[in-house]
């Protein structure tokens, strides 16, 4: 096993609220790493420390051996934010090209780029439009294909896929196992317990804590359960 990113006892609070409490992760190179937690778990809080936006109170994050944070470890991260961070006047490729050039990407990279995350999002006949009139859906995806633009090693999502209908939220998860083909590490947070059994390993969160992780069939097997929800049930009771 090659872990690509590792947490050793990563705890933080804000002011009284602690957020995280000795957080131990391994993330396998190659994977689909699932955080899972309901609202207020701390999912954003963790995946914030691994980009390095955010400095623990204490414990150590390493991304690829780099102790976190570090700007040059950036240019191997993908993130999409919770939150949409688009220039709604603008019109997606306007967006594309805007990001493209703060990762540096010279003209003729940034134009075959453009189209090609543009096509892998299903936006490319929308491509001259204005952010503003896109739909969450649409603006979700247009994130996602932000985050691939510079096409990262590691690509670290919040909760990709909201507000995304069932078709197309399947079709995402393809190019997530596309990608996954390609050798790329993809962590994403989720409270969708369908999406859960999708990933190659979860992390169960819960009050800032990693209450079990494994494969979905080796929490299911270990708590005798046969969904994911009910073995999540089952860690949250026993150790609670
Ligand atoms: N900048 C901040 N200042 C103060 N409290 C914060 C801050 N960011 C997060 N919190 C608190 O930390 C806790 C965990 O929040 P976090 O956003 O990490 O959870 P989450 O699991 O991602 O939730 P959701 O699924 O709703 O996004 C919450 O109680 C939240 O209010």
């Amino acid at each position: 096993m090659t872990s690509i990113i590792t947490l050793e006892k990563v705890s933080h609070s804000f002011g009284n609220e602690l957020v995280l409490s000795n957080v131990d992760l391994e993330i396998e190179q190659g994977k689909i790493y699932g955080l899972l937690g309901p609202s207020g778990s701390g999912k954003t809080t963790l995946v914030k420390t691994i980009i390095g936006a955010l400095t623990p109170n204490s414990g150590k994050i390493y991304v690829e051996n780099t102790k976190m944070p570090s700007l040059k470890k950036l240019n191997d991260i993908g993130y999409m934010a919770q939150a949409d961070a688009l220039y709604e006047e603008l019109t997606a490729k306007e967006n594309l090209d805007f990001f493209a050039k703060i990762y540096g990407m010279d003209r003729l990279n940034r134009k075959k780029r453009i189209d090609q995350v543009l096509n892998e999002v299903d936006l490319f006949e929308s491509k001259e439009k204005v952010v503003e009139n896109f739909s969450g859906g649409m603006k979700r995806r247009l994130s996602l294909a932000i985050a691939l633009l510079h096409e990262p090693r590691i690509l670290i999502l919040d909760e990709p896929t909201v507000g995304i209908d069932p078709v197309l939220r399947n079709k995402v998860w393809d190019q997530f196992n596309e990608m996954k083909r390609k050798g790329i590490t993809i962590i994403v947070t989720t409270h969708v317990m369908d999406e859960a059994e999708k990933c190659d390993q979860l992390g169960l969160l819960r009050d800032g804590r990693v209450l079990a992780s494994g494969s979905p069939t080796e929490l299911k097997d270990q708590t005798h359960t046969r969904t994911i929800e009910d073995a999540f049930l089952y860690y949250g009771g026993v150790n609670s």
